[in-house]
């Protein structure tokens, strides 16, 4: 009798489980419509004023496929995690997360690839669960309980390991870009490419057999045009609870748009945002030879409005977050913005090494920390972070990302200042 009330019970909580799935939204991602992607890989940079950039973004994800390293993971999360805007750990690896990523992270976000091969699938993952739950875990309970008996400290590893599994997210990615990193990480070749209706398909089977909080339609590197259309008009409607993120070659607001109204909930940008800082490196050259330290706000603007148009990689990056309404406008004000920052570093990084100072710069009362303070809650320790990294530059042998130095778009090394 008792047996059988039990299991009345359990089944009327699976019911009511149930119910909440088909009538509620219980997928712990939040409905963000825009996330950047930002690649740790030392190629890759960040426009020196990132956090204006990216406080127009929903969310930003960290990760990439190729070149990604625990050490260039963790500096990209320096320079990230201040940010007012949430920040997502996606490692590629087993071994880029670490206690500092799952600290400084909002929300691990796990890819399982649908159409590649096995090890993308669950070879990786179960190397990266048996890492946490022999290492990460247990060195965790070490340091922060040593005086644990043995046995306990062992079984709070577990519920540790179950804990970090329970709070992430997974990604059920549809890799359709043969030719991407993301496509030789995960053993998709041109064969395994789907059409329309297998992918629906398959993202049916993530979303109500593996739970994914996330469907991901990837294209990686290039844009998937009618194709993708086709297949997110196809997934519209099937899946109960998983998100659909559409990501690849995004650059303008049309596509955002086209990959929207098929059915889209997110859109995903990585390069058109590091495209933002390639520019900008040059940009930040000629200012220094073209305009003066002390240019008045009204010169800096009428320069940078000469050198930013419509077709810019400022103006298509925020082009494609559907809440900004003039683009244009509002890269030349972070473009001009950061012209000024650059130029008043320089300048004081200069003054310090004449001095024979520190070379560490004062950023009190500067543009940096005044442009700053609106988008982060502590803008004197980021501007400091961002001054500091700016001024100690690239170390020779390394550019691999792995100190914040390598992953801003420019370096302030040859105003003088040394580390
Ligand atoms: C469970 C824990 C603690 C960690 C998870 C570690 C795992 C499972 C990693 C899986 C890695 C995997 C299957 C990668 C496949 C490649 C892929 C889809 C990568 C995501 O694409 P991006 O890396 O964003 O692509 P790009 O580099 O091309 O921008
Ligand atoms: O870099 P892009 O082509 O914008 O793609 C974004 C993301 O989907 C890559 O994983």
């Amino acid at each position: 009798m008792r047996r059988d009330l039990a299991a009345w019970g359990e089944r009327a909580v699976d019911g009511a489980r149930l119910l909440a799935r088909s009538a509620l939204d219980t997928n712990p991602v939040p409905d963000w419509d825009h996330v950047t992607k930002v690649d740790p890989e030392g190629a890759k940079k960040l426009p020196l004023l990132y956090p204006l950039w990216l406080a127009e973004t929903d969310a930003i994800s960290v990760g990439g496929s190729s070149d990604v390293t625990p050490a260039n993971t963790a500096a990209a999360f320096d320079l990230l995690a201040p940010l007012s805007t949430p920040v997502c750990h996606e490692p590629s690896g087993a071994d880029h997360v670490t206690e500092q990523s799952q600290d400084a992270a909002d929300l691990l976000l796990i890819p399982e690839v649908l159409n590649g091969d096995s090890e993308a699938l669950v070879g990786t993952l179960g190397l990266a669960i048996e890492s946490v739950r022999e290492e990460l875990a247990p060195e965790l309970i070490r340091r922060t309980a040593s005086w644990l008996p043995a046995r306990l400290a062992d079984w709070l590893a577990g519920v540790a390991t179950s804990l970090l599994l329970s709070e992430a997210a997974f990604e059920a990615y549809i890799v359709q870009n043969p030719d991407s990193a993301a496509a030789r990480e995960s053993g998709v070749t041109a064969a395994d490419r789907l059409d329309a209706t297998d992918a629906k398909r398959r993202a049916m089977a993530a979303d109500r057999h593996l739970e994914s909080e996330i469907v991901y339609l990837e294209y990686s590197g290039t844009f998937g045009g009618d194709e993708a259309v086709e297949i997110l008009e196809r997934m519209d409607g099937a899946l109960v609870r998983s998100r659909v993120w559409y990501g690849g070659g995004l650059a303008d607001a049309a596509d955002v748009r086209a990959v929207r109204e098929a059915g889209a909930d997110t859109v995903v940008v990585g390069d058109a945002f590091h495209r933002v800082a390639e520019r900008e490196a040059d940009l930040l050259e000629r200012a220094t030879t073209e305009l003066a330290a002390d240019a008045s706000s009204e010169r800096v603007r009428e320069w940078v409005a000469e050198r930013v148009d419509a077709d810019g990689p400022g103006p298509r990056f925020l082009s494609t977050v559907p809440g900004v309404d003039d683009p244009v406008a509002l890269a030349r004000e972070y473009t001009g913005t950061t012209v000024r920052a650059w130029l008043e570093l320089r300048a004081r990084a200069e003054r310090a090494r004449e001095e024979g100072t520190s070379p560490t710069v004062d950023v009190q009362d500067t543009t940096l920390r005044a442009a700053l303070a609106p988008v982060v809650d502590d803008p004197d320790g980021l501007a400091a972070t961002i001054a500091r990294a700016a001024l100690s530059g690239p170390v020779t042998g390394t550019a691999d990302g792995s100190r914040q130095s390598e992953q801003l778009s420019a370096s302030l090394v040859d105003a003088g200042a040394s580390h």
